[in-house]
């Protein structure tokens, strides 16, 4: 039997953890594509051309953010379908929680050895539009020693970190506050906003 690209049961993944993260504002899913999802993702994360990512004032500051991204569109295909599956993510939020999100956007992330991406939350200061965040990490055989996890402050303040594992997929509330930790190797990711407002890409 085969299955269509990144399709993806959303409930059977997530309902059974879904009173906690109405808790804490987060989730981690592993297992969530088939392999062969997966190597296409990589194929083309490995093979588009980044651009330096700037801060929202439009500055480079390295001792910030370290990542070079590219914007998820048509010369993606990969990509776009995974965002098929993320747009299905966002109805499945709408119908459990209510959420009212209408589109998404998502970025392939790199990150060189010896950056990371320092506190900070989802939407600027004095917006909202981004209502979920979700980070797909697409590294192999990643360990602790490795660096680079995702620390987030969940709602009751704690403190939890994650490593940039392939094939998870880590959700959270974007007004939370997050960090990279600096990674000692390259690190690649696609960074994923679930929104209120229709933003055209
Ligand atoms: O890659 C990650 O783990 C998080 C990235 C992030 O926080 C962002 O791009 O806003
Ligand atoms: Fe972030």
């Amino acid at each position: 039997m085969t299955t269509a690209p990144f399709a993806i049961d959303w409930h059977a993944l997530i309902d059974p953890k879904l009173d906690n993260f109405i808790a804490t504002g987060t989730m981690m899913l592993d297992d969530v594509f088939h392999a062969t999802d997966l190597t296409a993702l990589q194929a083309e994360s490995g093979f588009i051309e980044y651009r330096q990512a700037h801060l929202t004032h439009g500055e480079r500051e390295s001792a910030i953010r370290g990542d070079s991204i590219r914007w998820i569109d048509e010369s993606c295909p990969v990509g776009l379908a995974y965002l098929g599956a993320i747009d299905e993510l966002g109805r499945y939020f709408n119908a459990t929680l209510y959420t009212g999100i209408r589109s998404s956007e998502a970025h392939y992330a790199r990150y060189p050895s010896g950056f990371g991406y320092k506190w900070h939350s989802d939407n600027p200061k004095g917006r909202d539009e981004r209502v979920i965040s979700a980070v797909f990490y697409l590294n192999d055989n990643w360990i602790a020693d490795n660096g680079g996890a995702i620390t987030v402050v969940d709602k009751t303040g704690e403190t939890i970190q994650l490593l940039p594992q392939l094939n998870r997929l880590v959700v959270f509330d974007s007004n939370l506050l997050h960090q990279v930790e600096i990674t000692n190797r390259t690190r690649f990711s696609i960074a994923t906003w679930l929104r209120r407002d229709n933003r055209v890409l």
